[in-house]
């Protein structure tokens, strides 16, 4: 039997790393010919403090995984981190030489030992396209893993096609766009803010985007199901091969070091307390913070609401800026966890009903998978893209805010306060996503649109025999 090996390179980032890394063990899961090398750039633990950590015990236990560090690069200029995009982007590119080495190492040690296992292909993360070129000097092709949604992705395709005709940035003046791939009109106001970013964002997604079509495959953790109109639209004779695999969602990997087991028990121990559907869930993922301002007016909508919540509030001001009386008042009713949440464990209990969510793509496949529908409070990233494509071209999620850009914007209390309400009594939007999470279980199991994607894949990788 002919035994292959991909080599993985993940980006660092929990919402990254997640899908990436449990990508890697259902494909190991489906074919026993496979082996895993992942490659782990070391990066700046101030940006990415769990990343290795994390890497190091999801892979621990997979015999047919292995991880490889490699050297610690000179982290970029600091003047880069006027876009966090572009500095990344630079630390990624500084990693090439030892990619290039690493990966030199693994074909000639191959070649040269009887294990009969051939390196078949490189999977590189989104923001690695950079690393395409190394694959081409060693004869391997690159296959892409988008961590987001086909609707980004078709975004991304489209970056390039403009560039050509446009050849700058984005701008908050410009006319809603027609973008293939994207049911509705698009206002500037979605658009991932790097795009309009003078500083190095823009010019970081353009180099990433630039390279997608120079690949073999583009692997994307969606379904068929949730976006046919923009996998339909990617198969447009220039974009090579779509896997659609989704949803790879991390549901019993081990916990994240950055867990407090006590403040675990506590959260699932009052969670049990409480009926069902009757607790909404606020948490804005691996980065999502906000002001006192902003945190008084979540705490009086929530308040109002007259709804239980579980609040994930990432701030170590957050006893300050709450207002007088708060804790004392939502005994019982409320609890507010002050580090990283159990959010997959939290979604599956059966007393959430609702989720406020900065709408990343991970936590929208979390909550699909639950049935719990979201309120929508984009933050960075992509967000808010995703989050309008939920309201308006989906119908599975309920519009808090699509455009709220963090520094500058304020959410009030009484539109915290109907939102809440909303996403809790509306049995619509309820059914919708109830739907969908049955559909994505179904597209994972055998015959099921996404089982059959990566077979495909597989296929096209190893061959079959
Ligand atoms: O307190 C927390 C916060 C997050 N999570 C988990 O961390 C992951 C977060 O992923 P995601 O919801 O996608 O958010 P980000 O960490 O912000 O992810 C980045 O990567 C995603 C995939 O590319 C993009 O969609 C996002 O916009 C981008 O910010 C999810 O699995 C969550 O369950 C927890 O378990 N506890």
């Amino acid at each position: 039997m002919k035994k292959a090996e991909l080599i993985v390179i993940p980006a660092p980032g929990i919402g990254h790393l997640v899908s990436t890394l449990e990508f890697a063990k259902r494909l190991i899961d489906r074919d026993d010919r496979l082996f895993i090398t992942i490659l782990s750039m070391k990066f700046d633990f101030s940006l990415y403090p769990f990343s290795d950590a994390y890497t190091k015990s999801l892979t621990a236990t997979q015999p047919r995984i292995q991880l490889i560090h490699l050297p610690q690069v000179n982290p970029p200029p600091s003047e880069l981190l006027k876009s966090r995009l572009n500095y990344i982007s630079v630390y990624i590119e500084n990693n090439i030489p030892n990619v290039k080495d690493t990966v030199t190492n693994i074909v000639s040690s191959n070649s040269n030992s009887d294990s009969s296992r051939v390196v078949v292909g490189l999977i590189l993360d989104f923001v690695c396209t950079s690393m395409i070129d190394v694959g081409r000097e060693l004869n391997l092709p690159s296959y892409l893993f988008f961590t987001s949604n086909a609707g980004f992705l078709a975004f991304m395709l489209y970056l390039p096609i403009r560039h050509n005709q446009i050849g700058n940035e984005f701008s908050e003046s410009d006319p809603e766009l027609l973008i293939p791939g994207i049911l509705n009109p698009l206002p500037t106001g979605v658009l991932p803010a790097a795009v309009l970013d003078k500083d190095g964002g823009y010019t970081a997604y353009m180099k990433f985007a630039q390279r997608f079509r120079d690949t073999k495959g583009i692997i994307v953790n969606t379904l068929k199901e949730l976006e046919q109109y923009a996998i339909d639209s990617l198969s447009d004779g220039q974009t090579p091969p779509v896997y659609t695999v989704g949803p790879v969602l991390g549901l019993k990997g081990p916990p994240n070091p950055a867990l407090d087991e006590a403040e675990r028990d506590n959260i699932m121990k009052w969670l049990d307390d409480q009926p069902p559907l009757s607790v909404v869930f606020l948490c804005f993922g691996s980065m999502g913070r906000f002001g006192g301002t902003q945190v008084k007016e979540m705490a009086l909508g929530l308040e109002r609401s007259g709804r239980r919540f579980l609040w994930c509030l990432r701030s170590p001001t957050s006893d300050d800026v709450l207002p007088e009386g708060f804790l004392d008042q939502i005994k019982g009713k409320g609890m507010i966890c002050s580090g990283w949440a159990p959010q997959v464990e939290i979604l599956a209990h059966k007393a959430i009903g609702g989720f406020v969510s900065h709408c990343g793509w991970n936590s929208i496949l979390e909550s699909l998978w639950y049935g719990v529908p979201i309120v929508t409070w984009p933050i960075y990233a992509e967000q808010q893209l995703n989050a309008f494509r939920m309201v308006k071209e989906m119908g599975l999620a309920v519009e808090l805010r699509l455009d709220y850009k963090s520094g500058g914007d304020l959410v009030m209390a009484d539109e915290i306060e109907r939102a809440v309400r909303r996403v809790m009594d509306d049995s619509e939007v309820r059914k919708k996503v109830k739907e969908m999470g049955e559909i994505a279980r179904k597209a994972l199991m055998d015959g099921g649109s996404s089982f059959n994607s990566i077979g495909q894949l597989l296929e096209d990788m190893i061959g079959s025999t």
